[in-house]
């Protein structure tokens, strides 16, 4: 566990100081959890429907709409990623009553059914009006942490229950070790695999992947007066140092360390807008003249083997490898591994508690993670600020 510079400027043990941290929220009363997830079609008829929810107002051009329309119908247009946020909230809830929490877990979509106005509905009609938000995503960019604390807001508005139930959120836990442990255990596992196979340390690489987003979005993610130096912000500045960390142990159980480095997907945007790369299939084809012959690559941005893991890693990606004459392994992601759900419980305690910096886990020296958003944390400066819960506002 590391503590940063920052964090010793933090006053000791009580919970009257831990509230004087610009990282911890005072101890809080919660009478329910809810679970945020991105939503998927369930059947054909839902794949344009849920495509344009996504995409509304977002400049996507209409034939990355199709492209993206036929991944799903490739699978019946059903993603899987809703029944993986059932199993997820089962999980939770069982691992939070075996804790004797009490709290009960509510679960809705940003983009489908059932919508979080519908579960923020359910909750208050059931009596629970503070709700302790878990969005499923782990670090910090507009799409993976404001827009969700936007969907709280708007899922409020739309209920009409602005100022009867108020919605805090966990912190982004990228590098909370429930999150992080899955990737390692897989990622070892699969290197294993290529030295049992006979590849040498310097014939594999290891590609860490995530999902691209406009490089103005990377520059405003995090706090806006946090600098991420070379990074280009927190969103590849916290991939970077995940990576740094899963490497580290894998290299300390396997005994060896082969080379690694951070790669982009599922690019969306018009192409005079410019996005994350390299992307991770593009560097696929490059890896042999490099002398690579094996390739792990690690989903290290996402929580579930939705579509995205799905189609761009296990079919597109993998296409890319076999091409390259390369032999190729998607390492797990972290789903409902029994470490990730207990991660999500300690999560949610250490907000009832308080607990203090010092104690929270975190893997990077760039955690823990704020519980309340900085002011213009994650900022879209295409879309300008809308109301947004759980934060600090501008
Ligand atoms: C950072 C990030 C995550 C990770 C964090 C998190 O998990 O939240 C993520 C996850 C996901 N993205 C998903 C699906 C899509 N994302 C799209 C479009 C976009 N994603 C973006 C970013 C992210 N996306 C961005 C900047 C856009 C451009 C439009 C916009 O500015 O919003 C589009 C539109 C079509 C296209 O791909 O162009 C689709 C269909 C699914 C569901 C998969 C399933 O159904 O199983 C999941 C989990
Ligand atoms: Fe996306």
């Amino acid at each position: 566990m590391t503590t940063s510079a920052h964090h010793a400027q933090v006053p000791h043990a009580t919970a009257a100081s831990a509230a004087g941290s610009p990282h911890v929220q005072r101890p809080q009363v919660y009478d329910a959890v809810l679970l945020a997830g991105f939503g998927g079609p369930e059947g054909q008829e839902d794949v344009i429907p849920f495509l344009r929810n996504v995409t509304r107002g977002r400049g996507i051009p209409d034939e990355r709409l199709e492209e993206v329309a036929t991944h799903y119908r490739h699978f019946g247009g059903v993603s899987p990623i809703n029944e993986q946020n059932r199993t997820l909230r089962q999980a939770l809830q069982q691992e939070l009553d075996r804790r004797g929490l009490g709290l009960p877990v509510y679960w809705g979509n940003r983009n489908w059914d059932p919508y979080l106005g519908d579960a923020v509905k359910e909750a208050d009609k059931a009596g629970h009006h503070r709700l302790l938000g878990i969005a499923t995503s782990a670090y910090s960019s507009y799409s993976s942490c404001r827009q969700y604390r936007e969907d709280f807001a708007r899922a409020l508005l739309e209920t009409n229950l602005v100022g009867k139930v108020k919605i805090d959120k966990i912190r982004q836990f990228f590098d909370h070790p429930g999150f992080v442990t899955p990737f390692t255990e897989s990622l070892h596992e699969a290197l294993k695999s290529f030295t049992a196979a006979g590849h040498r340390p310097d014939e594999i690489r290891v590609l860490f992947c995530t999902h691209s987003i406009p490089t103005v979005d990377a520059e405003h993610s995090g706090p806006r007066d946090q600098n991420f130096g070379e990074a280009g912000g927190a969103y590849p500045a916290q991939h970077l140092a995940v990576a740094e960390k899963i490497m580290a142990s894998v290299a300390e159980a396997c005994g060896f360390a082969p080379a690694w480095e951070l790669v982009y997907q599922s690019r969306s945007g018009p192409p005079s807008q410019p996005w994350l790369e390299p992307d991770v299939c593009d560097r696929i084809a490059e890896l042999p003249a490099e002398g690579t012959q094996a390739v792990a690559i690690v989903p290290v941005g996402f929580l579930s083997d939705h579509m995205e893991v799905m189609w761009d890693l296990d079919e597109e990606a993998m296409e890319a490898a076999e091409e390259a004459g390369l032999q190729a392994v998607r390492t797990a992601t972290p789903g409902a591994h029994p470490k990730f759900v207990q991660g999500l419980a300690d999560l949610v305690e250490e907000r009832i508690n308080a607990t203090v910096p010092e104690q929270r886990k975190h893997l990077t020296e760039l955690g823990p993670w704020y519980d309340v958003c900085r002011p213009g944390c994650c900022e879209n400066v295409r879309l300008g600020f809308q109301p947004a819960a759980a934060g600090l506002e501008p």
